[in-house]
């Protein structure tokens, strides 16, 4: 049996429209699990973020000073209510000093702040000096004013940044329910590829090692990398024994004299979903249902071409939409910007072309080969270019390559 019958009639090429679809729809995403607030981080919300209390939850003072019962002067009582303290009711015509962010004592209460009243020590009674009568309501953040218990704060599919961790604890969460991360395993094939030092007789550098993980983590967990040499049962037993949810390869997906992924996948019973896109650089990339591991998960494989530039356009097309589907989060939407320079199209494919963005135009980057990293390191982003290119008043998409 040849290699197109075993692993599925080759579908023609698809676009690049068509290609990142496949990889959104390439699954569901994994199952909710709860995890303490720490442990959340960079997980999506599995369901909305729900106010647990009123926040703030008891009137609250805005400012260090006195709270006061009524016209001054006041007599000054108590000892005081420092944030975490509980307030004694206060009656007409006294005060008692108050930190930012105590609980106020009930009824209609009014702060003055401390650099507008004077206290006469030794009969304790505070004036006001305020440039306006202290009033209700002003300097004070009252109860609810950010939100209602059971008031939702965040929709499903919300990425967990530290921000949303902050939100979530002042809510009243101790752990969240977010979607599990998918587990990423990084395959690197090339037996030409150094790990360190200078090129040299045939031998180059591996770009994608270093370069790779900190892209995928953007959407899954790496949890590991192997180099593996140019062997087809090394290939496929690292592909059949993977325990990563998303197996990333880099390299071999051509017909060279030792690209042996096809065969590795049709050995080991994968499905193509994607088997080659109509897009510059890249063209050679593909995206492949594995047999589930031995407890059932699903596993996917998403194969980057070897060429650098390439791997990248693979990574933004295939494995980032893929990772962040199964993560539960909405997949990044490319930004739209304005043409100033003539892209340059290629006539049937989509070109991916490391852009500068200045003053919401887009500027090419030379240096834009599949092989070459130069253009993509000083980059914004890639532009989105359709085939046959685009002219100069037109605008384009350009997506995100992601930062630390
Ligand atoms: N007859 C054809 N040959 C090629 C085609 C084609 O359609 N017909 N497509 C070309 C395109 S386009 C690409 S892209 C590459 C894809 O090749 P592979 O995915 O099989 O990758 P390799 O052959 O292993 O390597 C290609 C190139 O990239 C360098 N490389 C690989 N890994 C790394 C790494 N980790 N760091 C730095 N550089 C790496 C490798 O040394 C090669 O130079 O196929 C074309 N050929
Ligand atoms: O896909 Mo290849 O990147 O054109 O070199």
């Amino acid at each position: 049996m040849d290699l197109a019958a075993r692993i599925g009639a080759e579908a023609p090429a698809k676009s690049w429209g068509q290609a990142r679809d496949a990889a959104r729809d390439a699954g569901e995403p994994l199952p909710a699990v709860a995890r303490e607030l720490a442990d959340a981080l960079g997980h999506a919300l599995a369901e909305p973020l729900v106010a647990l209390t009123d926040l703030p939850p008891f009137d609250t003072s805005a400012m260090d000073g006195w709270a006061v019962a009524g016209p001054g002067p006041w007599r000054l009582g108590g000892t005081g209510v420092l944030a975490g303290g509980r307030p004694e009711p206060l009656a007409e015509g006294t005060a008692v000093s108050i930190a930012t962010g105590a609980e106020l004592p009930p009824g209609p209460i009014a702060v003055l702040r401390s650099e507008h009243g004077e206290v006469e020590k030794s009969a304790r009674i505070l004036f006001d000096r305020a440039p306006s009568p202290p009033a209700p309501g002003r300097d004070v953040r009252p109860r609810g004013q950010e939100c209602r218990s059971g008031e939702p704060l965040l929709p499903a599919g919300t990425t967990v940044t530290p921000a949303v961790l902050g939100l979530a604890a002042a809510a009243g969460y101790d752990r969240l329910v977010v979607h599990r991360r998918p587990t990423v395993e990084l395959l690197v094939l090339g037996d030409e590829l150094l790990d360190s030092g200078l090129p040299r007789s045939g031998a180059v550098r591996d770009a994608l090692s270093p370069l790779l993980p900190p892209l995928l983590r953007c959407g899954g967990d790496v949890i590991g990398r192997r180099r593996i040499a140019d062997d087809f049962e090394l290939l496929h037993d690292a592909i059949r024994h993977s325990p990563a949810d998303v197996v990333v390869t880099t390299g071999s997906t051509a017909a060279g004299p030792v690209d042996f992924l096809h065969a590795a996948l049709a050995e080991t019973g994968a499905r193509l979903l994607v088997d080659s896109v109509a897009v510059r650089p890249g063209h050679p990339m593909l995206l492949a249902e594995l047999p589930p591991a031995a407890d059932g998960r699903n596993r996917r494989l998403v194969g980057l071409p070897g060429n650098p530039l390439a791997a990248v356009a693979g990574t933004v097309t295939l494995a980032l939409p893929l990772l962040r589907r199964l993560s539960g989060r909405p997949d990044a939407e490319p930004r739209r910007v304005a043409v100033s320079v003539e892209l340059l199209g290629h006539p049937r494919s989509t070109r991916l072309l490391p852009v500068l963005l200045r003053e919401n135009a887009v500027a090419p980057l030379p240096f834009d080969g599949p092989a070459m990293l130069r253009g993509l390191a000083l980059a914004d982003g890639l532009a989105v270019v359709p085939p046959g290119g685009l002219p100069v008043g037109s605008t384009v998409d350009v997506l995100e390559v992601p930062r630390p």
